[in-house]
Order: structure tokens, then sequence, then C-alpha cells
């Protein structure tokens, strides 16, 4: 078992990466000190409930925790305001309370909604991370928490940080492969933003992680966290340098909110957007060599960097303008301006990006 600390003061947490570390969770829940008087209530989705939550129920419920659960339908369409509400529903029910704590069994999806719901009812319990997707190396550290709008992805949320993440690794062997791909695409953004050696490293072993090897996987896995903890914890509350863990996600959000948060996954669509990113460094003056590196380790792992012709330009300018760091009028964008480093740039013209976006749907 590896073991990172997200480093944020009273508010810091461990994640705990290693093979069956669910069976034990009762163990890892004993050593936070969850509360055993008040009713638990684990979060997960149809397709990761056929595979874990009775085991996890069961293990939890023989070490003398109160388990209740809660199935939602698997996809991006399950983080939205209706499911929050049926959670909310699900947690009176159940007799949640202020010493409850609601566990996230899942990948993004479950770990962005169940992470919601923690933070805002009773205004605030505590939060378990149990990540099964490898993109949940990224979403299951760092506390931001969200649901849907129609028109803007993430953005009815808040910043709550878990009790712990406790990554068991041996979950991903069931993964589809459209979501192996997809999840390697925030792990590549790891390396693009942060750590050129760790970017040729996932070259290297493409065909190791895509096939699995634990080894292989346990050291990205790994490496992925170590680079979000360090950002998060410099920076909690995205006033500056966390803004880099962004990279590709301004036009990545607002293709999957174009598409109505059914077609791109969502490692897909920063995958898209991070081709977008190295184009638009070119228009800044950075080298091509950037652009085309990041586009051969995307296409290597399997993931997208054209966008499907039907998707319409001005529909996605303006979803543009719903991203979080759009400010005062401005469009901000992470731009990469060598391998493993980034800029925060505001001095990205319209035209470009319009243009960028039409480049997209002609790339080879
Ligand atoms: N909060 C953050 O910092 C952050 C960071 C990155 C991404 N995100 C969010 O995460 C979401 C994407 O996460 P994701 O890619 O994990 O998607 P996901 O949660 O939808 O999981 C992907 C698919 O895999 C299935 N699945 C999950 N675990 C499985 C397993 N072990 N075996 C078999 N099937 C399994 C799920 O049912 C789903 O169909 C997006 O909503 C994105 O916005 C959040
Ligand atoms: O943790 C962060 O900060 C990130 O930007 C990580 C992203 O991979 C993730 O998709 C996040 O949810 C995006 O944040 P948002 O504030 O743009 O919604
Ligand atoms: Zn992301």
């Amino acid at each position: 078992m590896m073991e990172l600390k997200v480093d944020l003061g009273e508010r810091s947490y461990p994640i705990y990466l290693g093979e069956g570390l669910l069976q034990e969770a009762s163990a890892y829940f004993d050593k936070h000190g969850i509360s055993k008087r008040s009713p638990i209530l684990i979060v997960t989705d149809d397709s990761v409930a056929g595979y874990h939550l009775q085991p996890v129920k069961d293990g939890l419920q023989a070490g003398g925790y109160n388990v209740h659960s809660f199935v939602v339908p698997s996809g991006e369409s399950s983080k939205s305001l209706h499911m929050l509400e049926r959670i909310v529903t699900a947690s009176l029910e159940a007799g949640l309370d202020r010493k409850s704590a609601i566990v996230a069994l899942g990948g993004g999806v479950v770990g962005d909604l169940a992470g919601f719901a923690a933070a805002s009812f009773m205004r605030g319990i505590a939060f378990i991370q149990m990540p099964t997707t490898i993109l949940a190396h990224d979403s299951s550290v760092g506390g931001k928490v969200a649901v849907n709008h129609p028109l803007a992805k993430n953005i009815i949320g808040a910043f709550h940080q878990p009790e712990m993440v406790l990554y068991d690794v041996s979950t991903l062997s069931t993964l589809p492969k459209r979501d192996i791909s997809a999840g390697f695409s925030e792990m590549i953004k790891h390396g693009l933003i942060w750590d050129a050696e760790f970017t040729s490293w996932l070259e290297e072993n493409r065909e190791r992680l895509l096939a699995l090897d634990p080894q292989a996987l346990q050291y990205g896995l790994y490496q992925g966290c170590r680079v979000k903890s360090l950002v998060v914890s410099e920076d909690e509350r995205e006033n500056g340098l966390r803004a880099i863990l962004n990279l590709g996600h301004t036009i990545g959000h607002a293709l999957e909110a174009v598409a109505g948060y059914n077609e791109l996954l969502h490692g897909e669509a920063i995958s898209i957007g991070m081709v977008g990113s190295a184009r638009l460094a070119m228009k800044l003056g950075y080298s091509e060599e950037i652009y085309t590196v990041t586009k051969r380790v995307l296409q290597d792992f399997g993931l997208p960097v054209r966008l499907p012709e039907h998707y319409d330009t001005a529909q996605i300018m303006n979803a543009m303008m719903h991203d979080k760091k759009f400010k005062e009028g401005t469009m901000t964008f992470v731009i990469p301006t060598e391998i493993g480093r980034v800029e925060i740039r505001s001095d990205v013209r319209r035209e470009w990006v319009e243009e960028v976006v039409e480049q997209l749907k002609r790339e080879a």
C-alpha cells in the first residue's frame, strides 16, 4: 500500500493506494474515527454496484457500521440537481445526521455528486472517496464537488475535502476499454502541466498501462495523485496556481455541455481540449513541438483529438463564456509553454479560439 498526503492544514487527508483496500474499509474507517452510532450512506452507480457494493457494505456492517446505500444510473447525466435531491431524500430516510458520512464508491461522476451531497446536506457532513476508475485519481483528490446545469458543466458546487481517499486499484480490472483510455487523459494532463519526465514515462509505458499492468498502473496513479495533491496543497480554492489543472477544460467542458453530457466522456472532451490548447500555444508563439507531443501521446492512448464535424462553433464559443475562469469579460486559458510547463493567459484572442475550434474538426 502506498500513501500520499494532501497537505491542507486541519483539512489534510491521506490517499491510500493499493490492492484489496475495499475489503479492509472498516479498519480504515475506524482509523479515521468515522461514527458507528450514526448511519452512513454509500452512493454508487449501477455498474459499480454490481461489482463492489455488496462486499463493501458487508465489510463495513461486519465492522459495526450502520450502512445504507443509494444507486444512481451510471453516466454523466446523473450529475444533476434532480439526482442530488434524490440523495438528500435517501439521506433523510436513512436518518443521516451531522455525525454521518457519505461515501462515494465509483468514478468521478459519483465522486462529484456524492461529494456535493455531503457538502450541502445539513450544511456539510463527512465525505469519503472510494475511487473505482483511472480518471478518479484526479477527481477523488482536491475537494472540488459539483453537479452540472444544462448550460454549464460543474456550475453548482462547492469545495469539500474528503476525510480520506481509499483507492483500491484492483477495482480497475473491470473498467470498459473506453473508460480506460478516458482515464489516462487526466494522467497525461498531469504530465503535461507539471512533469516532462512523467510525460516521457507515460509514452514509454503506454502498452503496459493500457493492459493495466499492476506495477505500471500503480506508479502512474501515484504520480498523477502526487501532482494533483501538490497543486491543491498550494492553492486549495483556485486563487491562482490550481487553475493549471484546467488544461484543456475551457474547450473540453464547453464540448460536454453542448453535447448534452451524453456524447463525449470527460476524458475524451479534455483530450480534444488539450490539443486545442496546444494549438493556441502556437498562435502565441510557442513551439510546434508542444502540439506534436500532446497530440501523439493522446492518440497513442486511444483518445480522440479531432472534434466531430456536427459540433457548432458558435455554440461552443457561447458555452465557453460560462467557464469559471471567465471573469470581467475576459476568457482565460491554460497554455502549454513547454512539455511539463503551462501558463495562465488572458490575452488569447477570441478569433484565435474560433479558428482553433474549426481546426480541431480537421485534425488528422
Ligand atoms: N472533482 C474533480 O476534481 C474532477 C476531476 C476530474 C474529473 N471530474 C469529473 O469526473 C467525471 C468523470 O469521471 P469518470 O471518468 O470516472 O466517469 P464515471 O464516474 O462516469 O465512470 C466511468 C464509467 O465507468 C463505470 N465504472 C466505474 N468504475 C468501474 C469499475 N471499477 N468497473 C467497471 N465499470 C466501472 C461507470 O459506471 C461509468 O459508466 C466527470 O463528471 C468530470 O467532470 C472531476
Ligand atoms: O481539480 C481541479 O482544480 C481541476 O481542474 C481538475 C479537473 O480535471 C476537473 O475536471 C475539475 O472538475 C474541473 O474544475 P472546474 O472548476 O473547471 O469545474
Ligand atoms: Zn477534468
